[in-house]
């Protein structure tokens, strides 16, 4: 599988994955079992105490990450890598040593997913990608602005200087602003009870995902989120046309055997299940209608 790619330094990045061939879109690059992990809200203390507990050449092999001190040592060199290096896995944050090269970029072409049915994390990617690309995951939410994301990703020690925070983060920067927006409006909507009219803000929210190059997750939550406000606009059909391309996206990012994609079948299902009622429904009452006109005739 680590064939797929190679660990090499990336320009001012420190390491790097690069893509050792072309990557197809939805290929799984990486699933790797945590070295260790400790619950959150997390301590120093807990986070020395499981290092403490790993084998000498574990110990190494986590000595060897990247650290923002590259003076600190003992203890402070631990918390250092630690910080630097963990990735939130369920109510835990975990060290695999294979996806902690994986530098960051706010337009990833990878996605990193905990996958709790297999005990491992997995990396996908989500755009085909050309040989000796550099793989990219995000380290921070995508509805952020530049400003936001920035101050979160100082936490690692680094300005972001990928497209959307370069040359084209005047536009990025108006798009995610909106997103925002529109996310949260999303979530307003959902709580509300009364039949909605069309699902603008979804439908909006997916527009943007799609210019400003985010197919990973965030477009599958949003054509989930389009999906539930068709149904509840009374257009089923539309609903399973936005929870298809949902489950599509969700085997992208998250593989075939994984929760998420369990969850998005589901959904789809029984969005298909109240279609077909409904079409019976309208059947029957027309197969009624044509009774009684029928009847009137004779
Ligand atoms: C999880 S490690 C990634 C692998 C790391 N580059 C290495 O050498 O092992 C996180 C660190 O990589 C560097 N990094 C990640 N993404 C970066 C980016 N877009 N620009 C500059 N540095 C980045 C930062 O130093 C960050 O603290």
């Amino acid at each position: 599988m680590t064939s797929l790619y190679t660990v090499r330094p990336a320009p001012g990045e420190g390491l790097g994955c690069f893509s050792a061939t072309l990557i197809p879109a939805g290929t799984l690059i990486l699933s790797e079992i945590p070295l260790f992990n400790v619950r959150e809200p997390r301590t120093n203390a807990a986070v020395v105490s499981a290092f403490s507990k790993l084998t000498g050449v574990e110990q190494e092999q986590y000595l060897s990450l990247y650290a923002q001190n590259s003076e600190a040592e003992g203890d402070a060199k631990v918390i250092d890598i630690f910080n630097s290096n963990a990735w939130q896995t369920g109510s835990r944050t975990s060290i695999c040593p294979l996806a902690a090269r994986f530098n960051h970029a706010c337009v990833p072409n990878a996605s990193f997913t905990w996958n709790s049915r297999w005990c491992r994390i997995t990396v996908h990617t989500i755009v085909e990608i050309p040989t000796g690309t550099q793989i990219t995951l995000s380290y921070e939410r995508p509805y952020q602005t530049i400003k936001s994301r920035h101050e979160k990703l100082s936490a690692y020690g680094f300005v972001c200087s990928c497209p959307a925070c370069g040359t084209g983060a005047v536009a990025s920067d108006i798009r995610r602003a909106r997103m925002v927006v529109l996310d949260a409006k999303i979530r307003f909507e959902r709580r509300q009870l009364w039949r909605s009219p069309w699902p603008s803000a979804a439908l909006e929210l997916i527009k943007l995902l799609k210019e400003e190059g985010l197919v990973g997750e965030a477009m599958g939550l949003a054509h989930h989120d389009a999906a539930i406000g068709w149904k509840r606009h009374g257009r089923l059909d539309l609903a399973v046309k936005f929870a298809i391309k949902e489950l599509e996206l969700c085997i992208m990012c998250f593989g075939l055997d994984s929760m998420a994609v369990d969850s998005s079948v589901t959904f789809l299902q029984e969005l298909k299940c109240q279609l077909a009622k409904e079409v019976q429904s309208r059947i029957e009452k027309q197969a009624q209608e044509a009774d009684l006109i029928s009847q009137g005739e004779h």
